[in-house]
């Protein structure tokens, strides 16, 4: 197992965010966190990371610690976040090796570049990327340190149809390769696309976890957006 997660609590005050969930996620697998905002997926992985404090039994990344081995766990995991933010006179090649520079190993970059359809774009400034640009370059930078397990925050939001489809395609070939990725998402065909098996959190707790097979199975739904709405309890009116 790359990731090992056992009966993990997240609680911000009086609120419990993330309620004794379990997941293991193996290499070559694509693990999927999912449910609507405010569920407590963030917060699951800040605590798996070992940034927010959490309750467990176990927590373990490549048989590691987190907590305890942050720096070591640190160099076998790749993060890509919701919105990175860049220093405003980055290019994207001093952002590339600030990143390198933070890794003992590091991935070949313009095959990297390359593979993203970024090459070319080296010396310009990050903030004049296009918004899906910038985006395809912070999922380039989670994969720069060759990490055996990737955490993708929201992979394709704001990117267009065809770099969805190119970014899975990617995706799909490192995770045949081996690469383990835990992926959030709010998107089902992005899902479907990608995931061995989900985890649909409501409130903090699991409210289905298994493959999509299942979930169709389980909630007796033809389609995953219409399971997932049914699990997830995103309903006609706010909660
Ligand atoms: N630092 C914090 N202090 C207090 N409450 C917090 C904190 N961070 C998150 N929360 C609360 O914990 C709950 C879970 O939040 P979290 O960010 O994990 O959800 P999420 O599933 O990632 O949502 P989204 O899809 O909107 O990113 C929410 O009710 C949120 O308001």
């Amino acid at each position: 197992m790359v990731l090992k997660v056992e009966n993990l609590s997240v609680t911000y005050g009086q609120k419990t965010a993330v309620d004794r969930i379990s997941f293991q996620v193996k290499p070559g697998h694509v693990f999927g966190l999912l449910g609507a905002n405010g569920a407590g997926k963030s917060s699951t992985i800040a605590a798996v990371l070992g940034i927010e404090k959490s309750t467990h039994d176990e927590l373990g990344i490549v048989g590691k610690s987190p907590v305890r081995n942050r720096k070591e766990v640190f160099q076998q995991v790749g993060v890509q976040f919701q919105e990175t933010n860049f220093q405003d006179k980055l290019t994207v090649s001093e952002a590339c090796r600030q990143w390198q520079a933070l890794y003992r190993k590091s991935a070949d970059l313009p095959a990297l570049l390359q593979t993203f359809g970024l090459a070319g774009k080296e010396k310009q400034l990050v903030k004049l990327l296009s918004g899906g640009e910038r985006q395809r370059l912070a999922v380039l930078l989670a994969l720069i340190p060759e990490p055996k397990l990737v955490f993708l925050d929201e992979l394709t939001t704001g990117l267009d149809t065809k770099a969805r489809r190119m970014l899975w395609k990617q995706l799909l070939t490192m995770k045949e390769n081996g690469l383990a990725i835990v992926l959030t998402s709010h998107y089902m065909d992005e899902v479907e696309a990608l995931c061995d098996e989900i985890l649909i959190l409501r409130e903090g707790q699991t409210v289905f976890h298994g493959t999509i097979q299942e979930a169709l199975i389980a909630s007796e739904k033809t389609t995953l957006e219409d399971a997932y709405l049914l699990f997830a309890g995103e309903g006609e009116h706010w909660e």
